[in-house]
């Protein structure tokens, strides 16, 4: 209840779409019905008001062309250069198309692959109203401040980013705003190809420069390909997971995210960079989370690190088909089979944190062993976690002072992993304040302090809720 999730920030780096395949198709065996493709006129006729930017008919079909320079975003009061093509679900009835904006974050350009509800969604946020908030984030395409790293050829691995600078824990190493944002309903709702189709159109409609750089992303392997075909791989190749920003209305449908720089860092199982995603600027941010030396690789985890040797091995292999060689992988026996003890360790302890009833295990001693365990597992991007955990054990056993010291360590340690406007973060920073009135205080104690009361009483469920006015 009090919002903290060991794993939120931990989503999969890419998802194997592919496993979606074969549901909701349009039409039956995943052919193409005739109210299937070209969604357009449907869209117009169910609102003419709202999507004002609707296309001549006879432009609609057009998928495995390169870009048209042409820019039409005269033709309605709306940010997109391009709105096609779309797609209709027979089943479903959703259309989905191509919705891309040239001018996104100073001329560099986005293009989203959403239902026209959810593209309209969008230009209501932040990012879309404010250019200034994304003017100067991208230093990829047009660099303005020198590059920490520099691109080389790792072997076997294909390309990675190398440090060319000393970079400290906490600093910024790179943001991207997306260059592909394709909404899961896609792959869930239309078949392959033309969802397929949908990507390539993404791709394709991106300025010239932008769109060479995706064009120019790992597939992993170098087999020969159709451009509709290489475009789908890349983006199951350097895809991330994405959740919907917390106002938009369809809260069931993630996006599957592109950004072309970050896409160049490698995996590995203890990496030395994490990454979150901001609604407020459209941004992935990628901080260091330990002290980097020049020379060393920049990684990331592609999945959620607290798996055991097994678990991971197999998700990275499926999904983006390499084996782990990093150096937890590829450690001695003995010491993976004690880092695989650890993790089930860990995991075991991960639910009496959030469980505030008499039959919680947790206390100040169970957190400090939890952060313990992060540390020889060089967990460091899930520090802040621990840190909290310590924080609100302490401050529910009553030892306010203690409580402040990891609490001002878990903020120190969730900025550059989860964000400054992370829950979790914001939590710390009023338990910061004021531990007494924090509504944490002491609440071990009550609760077990009861005269064999197993539950808390009722009405004392929602602190949150309290705190946060
Ligand atoms: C997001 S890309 C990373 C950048 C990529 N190496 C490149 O050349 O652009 C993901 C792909 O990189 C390769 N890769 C990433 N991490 C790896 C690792 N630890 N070991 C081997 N290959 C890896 C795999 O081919 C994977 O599908």
């Amino acid at each position: 209840h009090e919002g903290h999730s060991h794993d939120h920030h931990h989503h999969d780096h890419s998802h194997d779409h592919e496993d979606l395949g074969g549901i909701n198709f349009c039409g039956d065996g995943g052919s193409l019905t005739g109210g299937c493709q070209d969604g357009l006129g449907n869209i117009a006729a169910a609102d003419q008001k709202v999507f004002l930017w609707k296309e001549k008919e006879n432009e609609t079909t057009q998928q495995d062309s390169p870009a048209s320079d042409e820019d039409d975003s005269t033709l309605g009061n709306h940010p997109w250069t391009h709105t096609k093509p779309c797609f209709t679900s027979a089943e479903t009835n959703h259309t989905l198309c191509v919705f891309t904006d040239n001018h996104f974050a100073s001329n560099r350009g986005a293009s989203f692959i959403t239902t026209p509800e959810r593209a309209t969604f969008f230009t209501t946020t932040t990012p879309f109203l404010d250019p200034s908030l994304t003017k100067d984030i991208n230093q990829d395409l047009h660099r303005t401040i020198p590059s920490r790293y520099e691109k080389q050829l790792i072997p076997g691995k294909g390309m990675g980013l190398i440090a060319k600078v000393h970079i400290p824990r906490g600093a910024l190493i790179m943001a991207n705003t997306p260059s592909l944002m394709i909404d899961y309903r896609a792959f869930e709702d239309l078949p392959k190809d033309s969802y397929r189709q949908l990507q390539a159109s993404a791709v394709d409609h991106l300025p010239p420069l932008h769109r060479e750089h995706i064009m120019a992303l790992s597939t992993h392997d170098s087999a020969d390909r159709s451009h509709i075909e290489k475009i789908d791989k890349i983006c199951g190749t350097n895809a991330f997971d994405i959740d919907p920003h917390p106002e938009d209305p369809m809260q069931d449908h993630g996006f599957y995210v592109v950004f072309p720089e970050i896409s160049r860092m490698n995996h590995d199982c203890r990496p030395n960079a994490d990454y979150y995603f901001s609604h407020d600027t459209l941004t992935q941010y990628i901080h260091a989370i330990r002290d980097i030396i020049p020379g060393e690789e920049l990684t990331l985890s592609y999945i959620n690190p607290v798996m055991k040797h097994k678990a991971r091995n197999e998700k990275l292999n499926r999904i983006w088909g390499f084996q782990c060689s990093c150096p937890l992988c590829t450690a001695p026996t003995p010491q993976q089979l004690a880092s695989d003890t650890r993790i089930a360790q860990i995991r075991d302890f991960w639910g009496e944190f959030s469980d505030w009833s008499t039959d919680s295990r947790a206390s100040p001693q169970l957190a400090e062993l939890v952060a313990s365990l992060y540390e020889q597992e060089k967990l460091w991007g899930n520090m802040y976690e621990a840190y909290t955990w310590l924080a609100l054990e302490y401050n529910a056993a009553g030892e306010p002072w203690t409580a402040v010291k990891w609490a001002n360590k878990a903020v120190e340690r969730g900025i550059p992993v989860v964000g400054e406007n992370d829950s979790d973060v914001l939590q710390m920073e009023r338990l910061i304040k004021d531990p007494w009135a924090h509504w944490s205080w002491m609440k071990r104690v009550r609760v077990r302090g009861g005269w064999g009361k197993g539950r808390e009483r009722e009405g004392e469920e929602n602190h949150e809720n309290d705190d946060d006015e």
